[in-house]
């Protein structure tokens, strides 16, 4: 097998990442731009959501990570290389599941790992029963392992077809939309199991229409929009502040001190005052509201989700049932 291709000089900004892009673009030959311009930065050891909802130009940007199309213009490096020209000797490092697994229904689940590990030419035939069943039991699937694939749920499909990308040792899990079409138990599943492979070190790169599978199992998100990218960072960073939340009969005063302390955009609804907070400590907030007179009934941070933060951003509502 190739060495880890970790050799060449890492371009300014690229640092400790597993995926860099610059300007990364794509227009299709019918003059779709489906990606534009996108600057990614995955580091090592994150799980990084990449999130946008249909047609905002995911699947495209991991063909061309995965040098199965040609970027219009821009550059890609995935563990340090560049993409397209270094596929041969990257993809030996990276599990990918893209647009589902590919199966054989009347094989088993073992069967079919057998097969996949068979056509791998690095593969060492007289251990491929091991890594085959190691394989099973790291998706859970080792008392299914027997059964004809077209009897498995969506799920253990594609639970197989992550056990496919797990025949070898990983350093980049790529995984676009892994949980389209599950059910929730089935989704639970998938997430816990991302969850587990990261645990010891992998990236893993997973693309969704779901923010709150971003939320639940990623460190680090990027957030496209029609072909561009809106942000990206750590999730803690993503989400929205949150807002300073008052529960007071006194609402016009409780207002007024608020704003004397410093906190924008200041909204009162019923029994409720809300605001940015400002820079400092809450409680010196808290004690300036009572000292005011103010009748404190409730008094707190309500924390923003990243589809408060998404929707701020991008002026539009998020499709979060999929
Ligand atoms: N082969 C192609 N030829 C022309 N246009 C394409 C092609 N593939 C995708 N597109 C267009 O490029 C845009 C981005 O599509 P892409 O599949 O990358 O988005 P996506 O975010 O992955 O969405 P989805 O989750 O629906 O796959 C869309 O407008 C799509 O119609």
């Amino acid at each position: 097998m190739d060495q880890p291709p970790a050799t060449e000089p890492h371009p300014e900004g690229a640092g400790d990442s597993v995926i860099h892009t610059r300007a990364l673009t794509k227009r299709y030959r019918g003059g779709q731009l489906a990606v534009d311009g996108l600057d990614l930065t995955v580091p090592a050891g994150s799980v990084f959501g990449f999130l946008g909802p249909n047609g905002s130009g995911k699947t495209t940007t991991i063909r061309m990570l995965m040098g199965l199309i040609e970027p219009t213009s821009g550059t890609a490096r995935v563990l340090g290389r560049p993409m397209p020209r270094a596929t041969r000797a990257v993809l030996p490092h990276v599990g990918a599941l893209i647009e589902g697994p590919a199966l054989y229904g009347f094989l088993s689940g073992r069967d079919n790992l057998i097969r996949y590990d068979a056509a791998d030419p690095t593969a060492d035939p007289r251990t491929r029963c091991a890594r085959v069943a190691s394989a099973l039991d790291r998706v859970g699937l080792s008392a299914a392992a027997g059964k004809k694939a077209k009897a498995y749920s969506l799920g253990m499909k594609q639970r197989l077809g992550l056990a496919s990308a797990l025949l070898q040792p990983r350093r980049l899990l790529v995984l676009d939309e892994p949980t389209n079409g599950l059910d929730p138990q089935g989704m639970r599943e998938i997430r816990s199991l991302v969850r587990e492979l990261a645990s010891d070190g992998t990236t893993v790169f997973l693309s969704s229409h779901l923010l709150d599978e971003i939320e639940q199992v990623c460190t680090h998100a990027a957030v496209m929009a029609q072909g561009r990218l809106i942000t990206q960072g750590p999730v803690t960073d993503l989400a929205a502040k949150g807002r300073l939340v008052v529960t007071t009969p006194d609402t016009g005063e409780a207002a007024r001190v608020l704003k004397e302390q410093g906190a924008a955009d200041v909204v009162i609804t019923e029994d409720r005052v809300t605001a940015e907070p400002p820079e400092g400590e809450l409680a010196d907030i808290n004690a300036a509201l009572v000292e005011a007179g103010v009748r404190v009934r409730g008094f707190g941070l309500e924390r923003a989700s990243l589809e408060d933060a998404f929707v701020a951003l991008t002026g539009e509502g998020f499709d979060v049932a999929g």
